[in-house]
C-alpha cells in the first residue's frame, strides 16, 4: 500500500499532498531523484502556478503536456479516491482529520488503471459534472490563491515539509482540504469541498449502482475516475489503430529500424523520476501502456517491464492525408471539353473523337522541336466571345423565387398521369459507325437512349439529359452553365457564362406539374395579378408550373430565339428541356426561346420587346410556318402539275400533228443537245413555222400587189423570169434559207412537216388535203399560203402569156407551152378555171421562158430589144415576181 502511495504520490507532482503520513515513511532512494526533481519544480508557489496553467516554462516542451494532464487528471482522481473511496464513514465525520493515509493506497496507479477497465461504460455526463465540479473548485482557489498561498506556502514548508504540494493549484487546493481538514477552516472551502463531494459521490454512487455486481468490495477494488479510464482506453485504442495502420501502409519495417533509436531517444525524453519498483503492484494490473499515457503513477509499471516498452511505445505514425490537388480543368475553353477535333466538326464527332482518344503520354515529354513545331503549323480554335463575364454589380436576385430541379405531381395530377404506354417505347439500330447521330431513331423520336433501347453504351450521342445529371453532379457554375440576370425591360433572364455546342442541352424545365383545371384556378386566383407567367403546357393535359421550378423559368421570350424547348421521354417519362440552338450559344449571350405564347384571353396578350427584327409585336402564339410553307409547296407543285398537263397535252398534239413525219421529226429532235431541248423544238416549232409561214405569207402578198400594179408592164422577161424559176414547191424552201440558220431549221421543219410530202404542183390542187388532216391547222395554213403564193406566180404567168401574144418574139414553142399549162395545173383549178383554160386554150407560146432560165447574154439582149414596150415594167416585174416566189 505504502508502495502505491509513494509510486502515485511520486508520479504525480503536481498533485496535492497526500497526507502526513506520507512524509512520515521514509523515502526510498529512487523516489528521492523525483522528489528532488519535482522539488525543484513545486516548490515555489510559482512553479505550481505555472503548472496549473497552460504555460509552463520550466518543463521541457515533451514534458509539459504530460505533467500539465497528470496534475489536473491525477488530481481528480485523487479527489475522488478521497471521497469515494473511503471505505470507513467514520473517518469521514466532521471536525476529524480527513485518514487519506487510508484511502490514498487504493488510489495508486494500478488501481486506477484497473479501475480504468471496469468504469469503461461510465458515461460522459458524468465526466462534464467532474469537470464542472473541478473548474469551479479551480476557480474558488484561483480567487483565494493569492492570499492563502503565501501562508499556505510557509505553513507547508515551515510544518509539514510537504514539497509536492502545489498550493496555488485549485486541486491542490481542494485536496488539501480534503487531506488536512481543520488545517482549512473557511466555510467557502468547506462548502466547495461539499459541492464537489457531494458531485463525486452522486457520480460513484451512481457508477457503484451501475457495477455493483462485478465489485464485491468497495475497499478492495476502488473506483478510478472514469474519464481517465474512458481516456485511456480510447488512446489504447488509437494507438492500437495506428499500429494497424503503419503495418498495412507497409511501414512496419521502416518502424522497426527506426524503433531502436526512437526508443533509445524516447528513453532519453521520458521524465528521469522514473522510479523502478521493486514491488509489483497486485493482481490489478492494467496494462502498461494505459499507464504510462496516462500520468506518472503509470511510470513504475513502466519501468518495470523495460522489454516491451519498445513495442508499447511505438510511434503515432500521423498519417498525413493531402488533400487532392485539383486541377482546372478548363481554362478559355470554359464549359467545353478538350478536343482536337476542329470546330466545325458537329458534336457527335467530338463525342467520338473523345471516345476514342488515347491516353496522353506521360513517361516522357515532349521532343524539344514539338512546341515549335505546334506553333508554326498552327491550330484551329474557337475562343468564347467572352472568357469572362462576371455579372454587373448590384445584380438583383429573384427573392420569390422558390427552386426545385425536379418535377413534382401536385393534387389531382399524380392519380391522373398515366404511366406511359409500352407502345410509346422506342428501340434505336444505330452502329457504333454512326453513334446515334440525327438518323437515330430514337432522336427523331424524341426518346432519349439509354441501355434498355440502344446498344451503343457510351458510344451514343443522344443521352443529353444524362449529360446533364454528369454535369449537376459535377456542380460549379460554368458546369450548370446558366446564371439569372436583370433585364432592362423584360424582368429577370437567363445568360450563358460558358458556351454551348448546337442542339447541347442547357438546363431542364421543371416545376409543378398541375392539372388544366387546377392551372385555371390557380390563373384566376393566385396569378390573378401577375404580369409574369411560368405556366407551360407539358404532357397529357398536364401543365408544368415553374412557379416554384428551376432557373429554366427565367428564360425570355424571343421571336427569334437562340435556344429551343422540347419535350423528350427519358426513361418512359416526359421532360423538358432547354436546348442551344443551331448557332450555339457564346458565353454572356442571354437565352431565349419562342414561347409560342398563348395568352388564354385577350387581356393576358402582352407586349413583346425581344428587339428581334423579325419580332412579332405580342407574346402570342407563333404563326404557323410550317403550315403556309406546306400550302405554298402544294400550290406550287399544283401549278407545276398544270403546267406539265398542258406541256404534255401539246406535245401530244404536235406529235398528232407530226405523226406523218415522225421520222423527219426524229431527225429534227436529234440534233438538240438534251432531252429539255429535245422537247423545246416541238414547241418551238410549231411557233417558227407559223412566224415563217406569216412573213412569207406577208411577202408574197406585198408580191402580189406589186405584181398588180406592174402588170401592164410585164414583158416577156417576166416569162424568162417565170420559166428560170425551178419548181413552185422550192420557193418556200429557198425563202428561209436566205436568213437565219435558225430560221432555216424551223423552215426546214415546216417543210419537212408539211411541205416535202405535198407535191408543189399539187398542192395548190390538192387544197382538199386540208379536210383529210383537219388537224394540221397550222400546216393548212401553210398550204394555203404557198397556194395563194402559187396563185399569185401563175396569174402572173398568165398574164406574162396574154401579153405575149401580143408580142412577136414571145411566142412559146410546144414545150414551152406544155410547162406552162403544166405549171397553170398547179393552181387551184377552182379559183382560176378561166385562166387555166384560158391558156389552154389560148395556147399561147411561152417559148422564151425556158430561154430565160439559161438566160445568156443574147438571149438578155434579143428580150431587151424586144420588149421595148414593156422595157420598164418587165424586168422589175419579172425580177420582183422571181424574188417573190423565191422568198415564198
Ligand atoms: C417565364 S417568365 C420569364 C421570366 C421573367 N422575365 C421574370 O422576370 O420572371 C415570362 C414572362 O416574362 C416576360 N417576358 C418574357 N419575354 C418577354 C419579351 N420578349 N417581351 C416582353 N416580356 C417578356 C413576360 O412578362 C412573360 O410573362
Amino acid at each position: 500500500m505504502e508502495t502505491r502511495m509513494t509510486d502515485f504520490f511520486c508520479a504525480s507532482p503536481a498533485t496535492p499532498a497526500p497526507g502526513p503520513d506520507v512524509h512520515e515513511r521514509p523515502p526510498e532512494p529512487i523516489d528521492d531523484t523525483m522528489a528532488v526533481e519535482y522539488t525543484e519544480q513545486l516548490l515555489t508557489p510559482e512553479n505550481s502556478r505555472s503548472e496549473t496553467s497552460s504555460n509552463n516554462e520550466n518543463a521541457s516542451a515533451e514534458e509539459k503536456p504530460a505533467v500539465r494532464r497528470r496534475s489536473t487528471r491525477v488530481t481528480r482522481a485523487s479527489l475522488r479516491g478521497a471521497v469515494d473511496l473511503n471505505p470507513d464513514p467514520e473517518s469521514l465525520q466532521p471536525g476529524l482529520p480527513t485518514p487519506v493515509s487510508e484511502n490514498e493506497p487504493t488510489v495508486s496507479g494500478e488501481t486506477l488503471v484497473a479501475a480504468v477497465a471496469d468504469r469503461g461504460k461510465q458515461t460522459r455526463s458524468s465526466h462534464l459534472r467532474h469537470s464542472i465540479a473541478v473548474m469551479e473548485a479551480a476557480a474558488w482557489s484561483q480567487a483565494t490563491l493569492a492570499g492563502e498561498d503565501d501562508n499556505n506556502n510557509s505553513n507547508n514548508h515551515g510544518d509539514t515539509d510537504e514539497p509536492a504540494v502545489a498550493p496555488g493549484t485549485p486541486v491542490s487546493n481542494s485536496s488539501q482540504e480534503l487531506h488536512q481538514g481543520e488545517g482549512s477552516s473557511s466555510l467557502p472551502r468547506r462548502t466547495l469541498r461539499k459541492r464537489v463531494e457531494r458531485v463525486l459521490t452522486q457520480d460513484g454512487d451512481n457508477h457503484r449502482a451501475g457495477r455493483s455486481t462485478t465489485t464485491p468490495s468497495k475497499a478492495e477494488t476502488p473506483q478510478s475516475p472514469p474519464r481517465r479510464s474512458s481516456r485511456i482506453s480510447l488512446l489504447d485504442k488509437a494507438s492500437a489503430l495506428v499500429d494497424r495502420a503503419a503495418s498495412v501502409l507497409g511501414k512496419r519495417s521502416r518502424d522497426a529500424t527506426d524503433q531502436g533509436s526512437n526508443a533509445a531517444r524516447r528513453t532519453s525524453l521520458r521524465p528521469r523520476n522514473v522510479a523502478p519498483v521493486k514491488n509489483e503492484p497486485t493482481a490489478s494490473e492494467a496494462p502498461a501502456p494505459k499507464k504510462r499515457r496516462v500520468s506518472e503513477s503509470d511510470l513504475p509499471s513502466k519501468a518495470k517491464s523495460p522489454e516491451q516498452s519498445p513495442e508499447e511505445e511505438a510511434p503515432t505514425v500521423k498519417t498525413v492525408t493531402w488533400k487532392p490537388k485539383l486541377w482546372l480543368s478548363h481554362g478559355l475553353y470554359t464549359g467545353q471539353e478538350h478536343t482536337d477535333a476542329r470546330p466545325s466538326h458537329k458534336r457527335d464527332r467530338i463525342t467520338k473523337v473523345q471516345g476514342s482518344r488515347t491516353p496522353q503520354r506521360t513517361l516522357l515529354p515532349l521532343p524539344m522541336f514539338a512546341g515549335d513545331r505546334l506553333l508554326k503549323s498552327g491550330r484551329d480554335f474557337t475562343l468564347p466571345f467572352d472568357v469572362f463575364s462576371p455579372l454587373p454589380v448590384g445584380q438583383p436576385k429573384p427573392n420569390e423565387w422558390r427552386k426545385t430541379n425536379k418535377n413534382v405531381f401536385v393534387g389531382d395530377a399524380s392519380s391522373i398521369w398515366r404511366a406511359n404506354k409500352p407502345l410509346e417505347l422506342s428501340k434505336c439500330m444505330c452502329v457504333e459507325e454512326t453513334g446515334c447521330d440525327e438518323n437515330c431513331q430514337n432522336r427523331y423520336m424524341f426518346f432519349e437512349c439509354d441501355d434498355g433501347n440502344c446498344a451503343l453504351g457510351p458510344n451514343c450521342g443522344n443521352r443529353s439529359f444524362e449529360e446533364l445529371k454528369h454535369r449537376a453532379k459535377a456542380g460549379g457554375k460554368y458546369n450548370v452553365g446558366v446564371e439569372v440576370i436583370k433585364t432592362e425591360d423584360r424582368g429577370y433572364g437567363v445568360r450563358s457564362n460558358r458556351t454551348f455546342e448546337p442542339n447541347q442541352i442547357i438546363v431542364e424545365y421543371t416545376g409543378e406539374i398541375i392539372t388544366q383545371s387546377e392551372c385555371e384556378k390557380r390563373m384566376r386566383t393566385i396569378y390573378k395579378n401577375n404580369e409574369c407567367y411560368y405556366l407551360m403546357y407539358f404532357d397529357q393535359n398536364m401543365i408544368i408550373d415553374a412557379t416554384r421550378g428551376s432557373i429554366a423559368r427565367f428564360v425570355n421570350h424571343s421571336c427569334d430565339p437562340n435556344c429551343r424547348m422540347e419535350k423528350w421521354t427519358v426513361a418512359g417519362k416526359p421532360r423538358m428541356a432547354l436546348f442551344a440552338g443551331d448557332r450555339g450559344i457564346m458565353t454572356g449571350e442571354e437565352l431565349t426561346y419562342d414561347y409560342n405564347f398563348d395568352p388564354y384571353s385577350q387581356k393576358n396578350v402582352q407586349q413583346c420587346r425581344c428587339g428581334s427584327v423579325s419580332c412579332r409585336g405580342v407574346l402570342g402564339p407563333r404563326p404557323r410556318e410550317k403550315e403556309r410553307a406546306r400550302e405554298a409547296r402544294e400550290a406550287r407543285a399544283e401549278a407545276e402539275r398544270q403546267k406539265k398537263r398542258e406541256r404534255a397535252n401539246s406535245r401530244r398534239r404536235a406529235a398528232k400533228q407530226a405523226a406523218g413525219t415522225k421520222r423527219k421529226m426524229g431527225k429534227v429532235l436529234k440534233g438538240s443537245a438534251s432531252r429539255v431541248n429535245k422537247n423545246r423544238p416541238v414547241a418551238s416549232k410549231s411557233r417558227s413555222i407559223k412566224a415563217g409561214v406569216q412573213k412569207a405569207v406577208s411577202k408574197a402578198r406585198s408580191s402580189g400587189s406589186t405584181q398588180a400594179a406592174s402588170r401592164a408592164r410585164n414583158s416577156k422577161a417576166q416569162e424568162k423570169a417565170s420559166s428560170t424559176k425551178s419548181s413552185p414547191k422550192k420557193a418556200p424552201a429557198r425563202a428561209p434559207s436566205t436568213k437565219s440558220p435558225v430560221k432555216k431549221s424551223e423552215t426546214k421543219a415546216k417543210t419537212n412537216v408539211r411541205l416535202p410530202k405535198v407535191p408543189p404542183t399539187k398542192t395548190k390542187v390538192r387544197a382538199p388535203a386540208r379536210s383529210r388532216k383537219p388537224q394540221a391547222a397550222k400546216a393548212n395554213e401553210t398550204t394555203k399560203k404557198s397556194k395563194s403564193q402559187t396563185e399569185t406566180k401563175a396569174k402572173a404567168q398568165a398574164e406574162a402569156k396574154a401579153e405575149t401574144k401580143t408580142s412577136k418574139l414571145s411566142r412559146p414553142s410546144a414545150e414551152t407551152k406544155a410547162k406552162i399549162l403544166a405549171a397553170a395545173k398547179g393552181k387551184p383549178a377552182k379559183r382560176t378555171p378561166k385562166k387555166a383554160m384560158n391558156t389552154k386554150s389560148n395556147k399561147s407560146p411561152t417559148k422564151p421562158a425556158p430561154k430565160a432560165r439559161v438566160a445568156t447574154p443574147k438571149q438578155a439582149k434579143a428580150s431587151k430589144s424586144v420588149k421595148s414596150p414593156a422595157k420598164k415594167a418587165t424586168p422589175s416585174s419579172s425580177t420582183k415576181t422571181t424574188k417573190a416566189k423565191a422568198k415564198a
